[in-house]
């Protein structure tokens, strides 16, 4: 039941326009047959014709059909040329683009490439038939799974359900930071988080917005696509059709609070002030004390209190009505690969080893040098001296590693809107607007508010981890400004003054509605400490503890075959367990 994701490399984004070649022109050089099926060189992506996919899906009979969902028809098939299973999605007619443009599309679509996406086979482009073929994933949906339960099968556990809230964040950070470009999901909900029979979650139905309804069928795209799908879809999108990459982070903060709750999204058997999970949560998000009660009651109290705590607290992060104060997906990632990893009482003992050697961090850690957009270097170009290289080949050997040390992630910040949009549509009048066009001012504190003033303490944290010694000298101003709950922690471990310890417990009331903090204690640029308050409210003053969160970054750069120079970065994080 247990999925550990690891990240793979992003292949590095080739103009479509060298692909845009029409089926009947295609040249011998850059196609390999195989039977009926031609794979295109230089990806996975295979090309069928339509007689091959009529046979893999008995002739699209009923049998075979999976369901239909806003951009047609989708069935289960069996290629005959090699056997594999796979989904065929048959695209409505109507929003049929020229052969080129479909093309190119696809040809995009396929470049994606992550273990908690649905691999893209290939495609079929045949008179005015489009099909897109998928692996097929087993084990249904998690809408299934949450909402429709087969009464033979165990209700799905917290642990396993925080794992499929962190797989899929991995999915969603991968589309919006790792490639080039960014990729918006548009449509994040239960029944697009797809799950193998291992419940390693799959998202769906990514990047087909460009296949859709074309221009004449506008009012069509609107009410049927674009605008997503209620309940999931972020306020000012429903209102204006203004979506980012916080659209995606607000529909996945309501993914998180199903599989928390077990409610739908939207459900229109309950009472009404129940109907809409955001409006029936909102209030309680405002109260601590009540977190307990939003648990699905099939999980029977099974949770650590302090892992759904926080669990919830994340959720209400995301699903805040203003898009500027959601978090990043790559925050949300972090947060959610401690808690996907808690033991039954809520201690993490171990967190998964993530492997970073690809261009994305690269750009991560030099933003504005659009010169590192190259590809990832090759596995074994350097002799790894630390003991960081064998931590990343047993990551890539094991899905699960219960190790003391972990990689952690980059974080882009705000104002990365280079790489923040989906390219796809940069050069159409589309509905969206680039995620972060300039630095954005951080929003107010509310302190009322747990949970932006949950979310302003927690961000500052993880970029001090994470970024490199070039970022963290500039960040230190930053910090020095804002390190009021900092300084006062540090001062009080470090002297244990008294009328401190009496205004930190003061602190402690004033936030009791905090469940997730982190603290900065840097001792040097690439040596910091970050503390996880571990209070769960239990009341009992004395057992406040810690989990010290030790990490360090190192960088260089290696040339690849082609003397290209390429920058990787390795990180550990280790994690252990301190009282107060
Ligand atoms: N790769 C796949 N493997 C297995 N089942 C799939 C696959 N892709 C889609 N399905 C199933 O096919 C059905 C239709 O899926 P589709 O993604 O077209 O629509 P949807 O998710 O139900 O709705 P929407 O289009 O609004 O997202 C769903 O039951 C889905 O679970």
């Amino acid at each position: 039941m247990h999925c550990f994701p690891c990240f793979s490399a992003p292949k590095s984004k080739k103009s479509s326009n060298t692909n845009e070649t029409n089926d009947n022109e295609a040249r011998p050089h850059e196609r390999r047959r195989s039977d009926e099926t031609e794979q295109l060189e230089g990806t996975t992506l295979k090309t069928f014709t339509f007689r091959e996919l009529a046979t893999a899906t008995k002739n699209f009979r009923q049998e075979c059909l999976l369901g239909e969902g806003g951009f047609g028809r989708v069935y289960k098939g069996t290629l005959q040329s090699t056997g594999q299973v796979v989904a065929v999605k048959q695209l409505d007619k109507h929003g049929l683009h020229g052969n080129k443009e479909f093309q190119a599309e696809v040809l995009s679509l396929g470049q994606l490439d992550h273990p908690n996406l649905v691999k893209f086979v290939g495609y079929c482009a045949d008179g005015d038939q489009r099909l897109l073929v998928y692996d097929y994933v087993s084990g249904g949906s998690l809408q299934d799974h949450l909402h429709e339960p087969k009464s033979d099968r165990q209700p799905m556990d917290w642990t396993t359900r925080m794992q499929i809230a962190y797989g899929a964040a991995q999915g969603l950070d991968y589309l919006h930071d790792k490639v080039n470009p960014s990729v918006i999901y548009r449509d994040l909900k239960a029944s697009n988080i797809l799950l193998d029979d291992e419940f390693c979650p799959k998202l769906s139905d990514f990047g087909l917005h460009k296949l859709g309804p074309g221009i004449g069928d506008k009012m069509m795209a609107l009410s049927s696509r674009v605008m997503g799908t209620y309940g999931y879809s972020a306020p000012e999108y429903t209102r204006g059709g203004n979506l980012t990459m916080k659209s995606d982070v607000y529909s996945f903060g309501v993914v998180l609070l199903e599989l928390i709750t077990g409610r739908k999204a939207l459900d229109t058997t309950r009472p009404n002030d129940e109907q809409n999970l955001v409006s029936w949560a909102q209030p309680i998000f405002r109260d601590p004390k009540r977190y307990p009660d939003m648990a699905d009651l099939v999980m029977e109290k099974r949770f650590s209190e302090r892992g759904l705590n926080q669990a919830v607290a994340i959720a209400s992060m995301c699903v805040q009505e203003e898009a500027m104060a959601r978090p990043l997906i790559s925050d949300v990632m972090v947060a959610l690969s401690f808690i996907s990893m808690s033991t039954e009482d809520g201690i993490p003992t171990a967190v998964p080893i993530l492997s970073f050697r690809d261009k994305s961090m690269s750009i991560a850690l030099s933003r504005h040098d659009s010169n590192l957009v190259s590809p990832p270097p090759e596995p074994a170009m350097e002799d790894d001296k630390s003991n960081m290289s064998s931590d990343k080949e047993s990551s890539l050997n094991s899905d699960k590693e219960i190790v003391s040390k972990a990689k952690k992630k980059k974080h882009e910040e705000e104002d990365s809107s280079t790489e923040s949009d989906d390219g796809s549509d940069s050069n159409s009048d589309d509905e969206h607007e680039k995620d972060h066009k300039s630095p954005p001012p951080n929003p107010p504190i509310d302190e009322k508010n747990p949970a932006q003033s949950l979310k302003i303490k927690y961000r500052y944290s993880w970029e001090d981890v994470e970024v490199s010694d070039e970022r963290l000298s500039s960040k230190s101003s930053e910090r020095s400004n804002d390190e009021s709950i900092s300084s006062r922690y540090d001062s009080e471990r470090d002297h244990d003054d008294l009328p401190m310890k009496e205004e930190k417990e003061k602190k402690d009331e004033d936030e009791e509605h905090t469940h997730l903090e982190h603290i900065h204690r840097s001792k040097t640029d690439d040596d910091q400490s970050v503390y996880f308050d571990d209070d769960d409210d239990s009341g009992d003053e004395n057992e406040t503890s810690l989990h010290r969160l030790k990490s360090e970054v190192e960088t260089d750069s290696v040339e690849d075959a082609n003397g290209d120079s390429l920058h990787r970065i390795k990180s550990a994080v280790e994690i252990d367990y301190v009282e107060d």
